[in-house]
């Protein structure tokens, strides 16, 4: 009977699977490498031009509070990413995308029904306060996904961590985590507060976005 329960074209991806076991495991998942190098470059590459382009908008907080207290608590600069415009980078980054939120239906009966992706630009001297992710009352955000666009030069010391804030037994803990290149952060919306610290030299680029249910 075991082959009526087999699914033909299902092959395991040790990297998702990785993913899956730290989310089940303690709500967050870090993956080096997610993207390699000529990914992460046509990716940088495809949100300077947009940002060249002056299309990023300066971000806002929940309702439209007024432009200094926004200033007070995230100094980002956002462009967000049309799937049905997308060019060639943007491509990439989606069957990425879907192939992993695919893969956690299938195992996990996530229900991930869309999606929604941002570029994001911090120049120096910005950084994004403690927060959640669910502070526009949208229960719908199930996985927020960070993926870091910097180059290879990219300094420990420009700073622009995030800083996860976890739960150990009910003592806080922090978890300080580096934008490096390639590199993707997906954690659960519903749960982690986090925080990207001041960046102190340089641009801190990334794209960041929401695996939904409904
Ligand atoms: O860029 C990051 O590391 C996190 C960004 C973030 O928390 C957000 O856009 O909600
Ligand atoms: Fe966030």
């Amino acid at each position: 009977m075991s082959e009526l329960f087999e699914q033909l074209d299902f092959v395991e991806d040790p990297l998702f699977e990785k993913v899956i076991a730290d989310i089940l495991d303690r709500h967050y998942s870090v993956v080096d490498n997610f993207f390699s190098a000529e990914e992460v470059d046509l990716l940088r590459n495809s949100l300077l031009q947009k940002y060249e382009d002056d299309r990023f908008k300066k971000s806002a907080v929940g309702n439209r509070t007024n432009e200094f207290i926004e200033k007070q608590i995230r100094g980002d600069f956002i462009h967000w990413i049309n799937e049905n415009e997308k060019n060639d980078a943007e491509q990439l980054f989606f069957n990425r995308i879907n192939s992993l939120t695919d893969y956690l239906n299938r195992t996990c009966f996530m229900g991930i029904l869309h999606k929604e992706f941002h570029y994001a630009v911090y120049p120096e001297g910005t950084f994004y306060r403690r927060h959640l992710d669910t502070f526009q009352n949208d229960d719908r955000r199930v996985l927020s996904v960070v993926c870091y666009l910097n180059d290879e030069s990219w300094d420990l010391k420009n700073g622009g961590e995030l800083t996860l804030y976890l739960d150990n037994d009910g003592k806080e803990e922090e978890m300080n985590l580096y934008p490096l290149p390639g590199r993707v952060v997906i954690f659960e919306s519903q749960l982690i507060e986090h925080e990207v610290k001041h960046v102190i030299a340089s641009e801190r680029l990334s794209i960041t976005g929401w695996l939904k249910t409904r």
